[in-house]
């Protein structure tokens, strides 16, 4: 066994080149039994392999900064710097995340979660050690799928222009979560279809020896000949055109020539483009032949690759339904998603309708507005849109959904914890920044009968832009029996309110229980809709005034418990005892959603603890 011996990239540096071919063999095994038991992002990984022990065999990443895109495909970089052992806490509760997370390691340049920014931060890390004085390589690691995003534009329009020593190693595996779509996944691969340019250089480069570079002639020769190349050549690739050095295409599972090419790379001293292509889920035929299934997955069974368990009916799942009967019944209604397909659940409804279905790759912001022309001409677009990657799209939804009141429908899915993703994943933002801006109905769903009820209505019955928010995974307890009015009472008692929204509103329930056994008498208020709040409609349940507590997998500053306390004051009924139960300032860590909501007190034992220290036993 070799990779056991492995401690750290420099034990990588020191095997022998016959070696590495049975570390890549080990790294793969490691890979399948771990991600097998605990689940993760396992297809993206398989196909790193060779290209990540290259990276450690060329570079040094404690000194040479190497920054992900995305991050997904971090597992063996973690390995082969020190983290083996804890590869048994993947994406657990303060476990090993599955992202880099610089207080890991010095080797994490940098954080990751989502996708297309890595260029952009390479850039800056090398303009910081320009301007240093300092000697060091960055890399980015970007994939095709994540090279779709508008922000890896802006990213490689300015490194290439700037001259600045920077090496970005694209990823190329025709592969986002699902085949990757557009434009530039058919620019490259018509790249990988043109390798000869490839081996003339590296023949021409052999010429001059080892070190090339070093050579005054070679340097020479290497700016004459991209200069006339970009005037006389108009197959130019469009990174040589932006001022990148292009080398590739290069099999990115043949470990020695990538090893040669990172070198090269190195030794160019300006904005270079390595172009890699590899198969995602390479080595293991479950994932080869089923690379989307096994882009993220839950613990299976590495024999046979059969999910252990079988993921329950989701909300995702509901919404894909509600949306082929929407969609059935009025042909304005169109579904956009940003390469999520699979996980919003639209894939049936992009068979079913594809001239109506848009998947616009990673481009949340442009996904915003491309939905805000389809309204703007009578169409009824409904984006279908995790929490978290929404933040992207957020000028837009002010500039072109809102000031225009356009009938733009949001899915916001995984809205609130989303679990073993962690701080970069998670959906406690969207109901705040939706809420703040005018004109914008948010509905919050608790049941799947309620999703596809305020569905409906979001698409035919309410004007302006909607945003029907739910959450990652499937229903819980909470009666499943559907309201559709902005405010329900579930539960009597004159003791305290609790209020909540979504499946919170479980946890409130269970709360109540608790609290009843210790003789306190709680209400129970469910909001169907956190935006706009009407003052009158709460003035009507909240006539009598009582301890209020709000519960909110959300941050703190800017909640609906913040802006329901304030229009009750403002009408004189202000609660005698205000509660907040959220996560204040905190970003929450990898972990589950039961897990983390204890972590918070945002569970039925917290909130009942809550209670009990603010109103005592004597009620
Ligand atoms: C802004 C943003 N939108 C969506 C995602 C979800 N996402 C994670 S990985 C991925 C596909 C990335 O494809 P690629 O960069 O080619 O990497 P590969 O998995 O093929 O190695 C997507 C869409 C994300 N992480 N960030
Ligand atoms: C890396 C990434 O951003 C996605 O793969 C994400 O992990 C998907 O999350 P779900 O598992 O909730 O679909
Ligand atoms: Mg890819």
């Amino acid at each position: 066994m070799i990779l056991e011996h492995i401690q750290s990239p420099a034990d990588v540096k020191s095997l022998e080149r016959e070696q590495l071919p049975q570390l890549c063999q080990e790294l793969r095994k490691f890979l399948v039994q771990h991600v097998s038991e605990t689940g993760g992002h396992l297809a993206s990984n398989l196909g790193a392999v060779e290209l990540t022990v290259a990276i450690h065999r060329v570079f040094d990443t404690a000194v040479d900064r190497l920054v992900f895109d995305v991050g997904h495909q971090c597992y063996i970089h973690k390995a082969l710097t020190g983290r083996q052992e804890l590869f048994s806490t993947l994406r657990q509760f303060q476990g090993l995340s599955g992202f880099p997370k610089p207080h890991e390691s010095e080797h994490d340049a940098f954080i990751a979660g989502h996708a297309s920014n890595s260029v952009s931060v390479a850039l800056g890390m090398a303009r910081a050690r320009t301007l240093q004085n300092e000697d060091y390589s960055v890399l980015a690691l970007i994939g095709d799928g994540a090279m779709t995003g508008g922000l890896a534009y802006e990213g490689l329009n300015n490194a290439g222009a700037s001259g600045e020593p920077l090496i970005v190693i694209l990823n190329d595996n025709g592969m986002s979560i699902a085949p990757n779509v557009g434009a530039m996944p058919s620019h490259l691969s018509r790249l990988r279809s043109k390798p000869a340019y490839y081996h003339f250089k590296k023949w021409y480069r052999s010429l001059f020896g080892k070190h090339p570079m070093e050579n005054g002639l070679y340097r020479f020769n290497h700016r004459v000949k991209t200069a006339l190349k970009k005037t006389l050549w108009p197959g130019s690739t469009l990174f040589e055109d932006m001022g990148f050095t292009y080398l590739g295409p290069i099999d990115g599972h043949d470990l020695p020539r990538l090893c040669d090419v990172l070198q090269w790379a190195q030794e160019l001293h300006g904005p270079v483009v390595v172009h890699v292509y590899t198969v995602k889920g390479k080595g293991y035929s479950f994932a080869e032949q089923n690379p989307g299934k096994f882009h993220g997955i839950a613990p299976f069974d590495p024999e046979t690759g059969l999910l252990k368990k079988e993921a329950a009916e989701s909300f995702s799942d509901q919404f894909g339904k509600a949306m082929i009967s929407c969609a059935t019944q009025d042909e304005r209604v169109c579904a956009i998603t940003a390469a999520m397909a699979e996980g919003t659940g639209l894939s049936e409804f992009a068979k079913e309708f594809p001239q109506r279905f848009f998947d616009v790759a990673i481009a949340e912001g442009h996904g915003v507005s491309m939905a805000a022309g389809l309204a703007a001409q009578g169409m009824i677009p409904v984006f279908a849109v995790y929490s978290t990657f929404l933040q992207r799209g957020y000028d837009q939804l002010i500039h072109d959904v809102a000031l225009e009141r356009l009938h733009v429908v949001l899915a916001v899915d995984r809205a609130g914890l989303v679990g073993a993703d962690g701080e970069t994943h998670h959906g406690c933002f969207d109901a705040l920044y939706l809420s703040e801006i005018p004109g914008f109905t948010v509905l919050c769903p608790a049941s799947f009968a309620e999703l596809r009820t305020m569905l409906r209505r979001a698409l035919f019955e309410i004007d302006g832009p909607v945003a029907v928010r739910y959450p990652r995974g499937g229903e819980e307890a909470f009666r499943k029996d559907c309201s559709a009015e902005p405010l329900v009472r579930l539960r009597e008692g004159g003791d305290i309110t609790l209020l909540g929204y979504g499946i919170l509103i479980n946890q409130l329930l269970e709360a109540a229980e608790l609290l009843e056994a210790e003789g306190i008498h709680a209400e129970v208020l469910k909001l169907n809709q956190i935006s706009p709040l009407s003052g009158d409609l709460l003035y009507t349940f909240f006539g009598e005034r009582k301890p209020l507590l709000v519960l909110e997998d959300a941050l703190g500053a800017g909640c609906v418990g913040q802006r329901v306390a304030a229009i009750l004051t403002e009408g004189g009924l202000s609660p005698s005892r205000l509660i907040l139960k959220n996560m204040e300032k905190h970003f929450a860590p990898e972990g589950s959603v039961a897990e983390l909501n204890h972590r918070f007190g945002l569970d039925a034992a917290g909130v009942a603890a809550a209670v009990q220290e603010a109103i005592g036993h004597g009620q």
